[in-house]
């Protein structure tokens, strides 16, 4: 069958990960012998760092690569069942070459994880290689197409210069060469960064399955005696649907941004300055985290909006919603990339901030709080003024409920201290509050980049659109999260009533505009493969054909009659 162009395919982990690793941590002459024939397909590559035991925790890696210089290569090893390289994309069946990541010793000492290029089977017969046990996990909740494998590694060896040394090197008697940054080893971010727009995809299929389903799907009666209205005039529908759409168009920005951010960082890395490797790592984390967590949630709600036909997988929505929701686990789980955006940026730079530190980048706004948190309040103490129209004074409350829960988390951290913890309970006994700090600064980002975007949008009519789905992101965004507004000092209860309000008039001010706005994502039906999501709406016909073309259908009577039903019934 054709391969459809967005499901998962054997072949992401050599295009998603063992390239990009060889162009960001192989010196030229690991280029030339690797990348090139793995660009030709003669080399297929997976990125083993995963085991049994451990795939967020990558200082607890067990796998071993030990230098013996007498041979000049280096021995690699899973000293334990735990340490079973498991999980990576194309490892059981497809790949002859893999990224192995291992603690790297030389010399009687462990210099921690390094990345080394293992060949695991035969280039021509594909039959696993020496000391290779290599095979397929077996079934998974979705990903059917992917060999997700295990590799256990029995004393390989390979060669001194299948190491990946762009950044740390070993020398031939086996002295380590310490990379200009510790940081460079972890890689991770490319991926993480290009998941962002992977998010607004997701929901952009699913909220154009779901919106061009709601048009055509006639269904009750609003007014009695008259035909069944589309369940798109429906305000709950809208309710549903509208925000998830305003999503769409909020997280296609924030994966431009992303990626252009990315590319800028990285060409800066290779031109040997580190600085801006903190934001890159903390905002490709966050946004991951952040965005996948939001998708996963919003495909569901698009495929029960579609009732009985949602479950179908004639709509695409269960294969989306399968295919999507591990990105909240693998290239980081969701919780650990919050907590890391949070500890080692977001508390690292309010802590800067608080003794006077001047900070750039997506935290500069920590600065503006410690500065203001030095000027006397004012005397009402109260909320400001709300514009329920006006974006920018959104933005600004996004802003600071994002610092007062950053201060609520450092403030945290040093209460559990003075109870005598040691930090590293004083931060775990903080992690909630870290999580939901990274949360909001991330919910800041977003809008603060949706805002930013309509300034770039000369058509007049589109603007207006974009601002009216603007809106409604930020609004509801509060409505949803009016708990930490409310706790801040940011809302009064009169306010969130006029938030409410406001979003029902957005509602219907998006309705003629709702379908649209979905085909303006330009998603032809080769890329949806979904009846219900069909550009000419002809649905019902199409849902026939697709039924009767199921193998189930493909004799009238099926065997099981003769095999099972008619036996049980002379029995009976
Ligand atoms: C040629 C190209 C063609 C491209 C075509 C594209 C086609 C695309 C097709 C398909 C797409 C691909 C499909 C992919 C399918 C999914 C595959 C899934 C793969 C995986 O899941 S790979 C495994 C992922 N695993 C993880 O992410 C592990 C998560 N855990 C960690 O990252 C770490 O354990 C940790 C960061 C949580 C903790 O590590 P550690 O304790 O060692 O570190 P800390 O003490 O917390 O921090 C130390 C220090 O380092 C900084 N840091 C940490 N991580 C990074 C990083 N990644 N980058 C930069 N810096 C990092 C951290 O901030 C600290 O800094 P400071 O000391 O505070 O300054
Ligand atoms: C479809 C799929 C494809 C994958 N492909 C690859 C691949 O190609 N290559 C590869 O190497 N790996 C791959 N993985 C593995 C993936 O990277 C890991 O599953 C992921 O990193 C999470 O690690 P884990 O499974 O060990 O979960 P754990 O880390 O054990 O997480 C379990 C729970 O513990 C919590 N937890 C863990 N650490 C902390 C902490 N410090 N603080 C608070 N809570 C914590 C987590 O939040 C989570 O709730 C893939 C996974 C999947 C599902």
């Amino acid at each position: 069958s054709c391969v459809h162009p967005d499901r998962p395919e054997p072949l992401d982990l050599h295009l998603g990960m063992f390239l990009p690793t060889l162009l960001n941590q192989a010196t030229p002459e690991q280029m030339e012998r690797f990348f090139t024939p793995a660009w030709n397909l003669r080399i297929i590559g997976t990125y083993a760092q995963t085991e049994m035991g451990h795939g967020t925790h990558l200082r607890g890696l067990e796998t071993t690569a030990t230098f013996d210089p007498s041979t000049q290569e280096f021995v690699l090893h899973s000293p334990t069942i735990s340490s079973i390289k498991w999980w990576p994309g194309g490892l059981g069946k497809t790949s002859n070459h893999a990224i192995v990541l291992a603690q790297l010793h030389t010399q009687g000492r462990c210099h921690g994880l390094h990345a080394f290029i293992v060949p695991i089977r035969d280039m021509d017969t594909h039959v696993p290689l020496p000391g290779v046990v290599v095979g397929d996990i077996g079934p998974k909740f979705g990903f059917s197409e992917v060999d997700n494998g295990f590799l256990k590694l029995e004393h390989v060896r390979i060669p001194l210069d299948n190491m990946l040394m762009k950044f740390a090197k070993v020398e031939p008697d086996g002295t380590y060469v310490k990379p200009p940054s510790a940081k460079l080893t972890y890689g991770m971010v490319f991926i993480r960064s290009m998941i962002v727009g992977q998010s607004a995809l997701a929901l952009a299929k699913s909220c154009t399955i779901a919106i061009r389903y709601s048009a055509v799907r006639h269904q009750s009666e609003l007014r009695p005696g008259e035909p069944e209205p589309q369940i798109l005039n429906y305000q709950t529908q809208q309710h549903k649907l509208f925000p998830v759409l305003a999503a769409a168009y909020a997280f296609t920005f924030v994966g431009q941004y992303m990626k252009d951010t990315y590319r800028r960082i990285s060409g800066d890395i290779h031109a040997g300055d580190y600085s801006q490797l903190p934001e890159l790592h903390a905002l490709s984390a966050g946004l991951k985290a952040f965005t996948t967590w939001a998708a996963n949630a919003a495909i569901e709600v698009c495929r029960m909006s579609c009732g009985g036909h949602g479950y179908s997988r004639s709509s695409a929505l269960p294969d989306i919603y399968v295919e999507f929701t591990p990105t909240c686990t693998y290239e980081g789980e969701n919780t650990v990339m919050m907590l890391q955006t949070a500890s080692r940026y977001l508390v690292k730079s309010y802590r800067q901030a608080s003794v006077g530190q001047r900070l750039q980048g997506s935290v500069s706004y920590l600065s503006e709080a410690a500065a203001q948190r030095l000027r006397p309040r004012p005397v009402s103490g109260g909320a400001a003024p709300l514009s329920t129209q006006d974006l920018l004074s959104l933005v600004h409350l996004y802003q600071r409920r994002a610092a007062s829960l950053v201060e609520l988390a450092a403030k945290s951290i040093q209460q559990e201290l003075q109870r005598g913890r040691s930090q590293e309970e004083a931060w775990n006994h903080s992690s909630i509050d870290l999580v939901r700090a990274s949360d909001a600064h991330c919910h800041f980002v977003v809008v603060k980049l949706f805002v930013d975007k309509l300034e770039q949008v000369d058509d007049a009519a589109v603007k207006a659109v974009l601002s009216t789905l603007a809106l409604l992101y930020a609004l509801k965004g509060l409505a949803d999260n009016s708990g930490d507004f409310l706790q801040a000092g940011l809302l009064t209860v009169p306010q969130a009533t006029r938030v409410s309000a406001r979003i029902k008039e957005l509602l219907e001010e998006l309705r003629p505009d709702a379908v649209a706005l979905v085909d303006a994502f330009d998603l032809n039906d080769r890329k949806l493969n979904s009846v219900l999501g069909r550009y000419d709406g002809n649905v019902y016909e199409h849902l026939y054909e697709w039924a009767r073309q199921s193998p189930l259908n493909a004799t009238e009577v099926h065997e099981s009659f003769h095999k099972y039903l008619k036996p049980l019934r002379s029995r009976l």
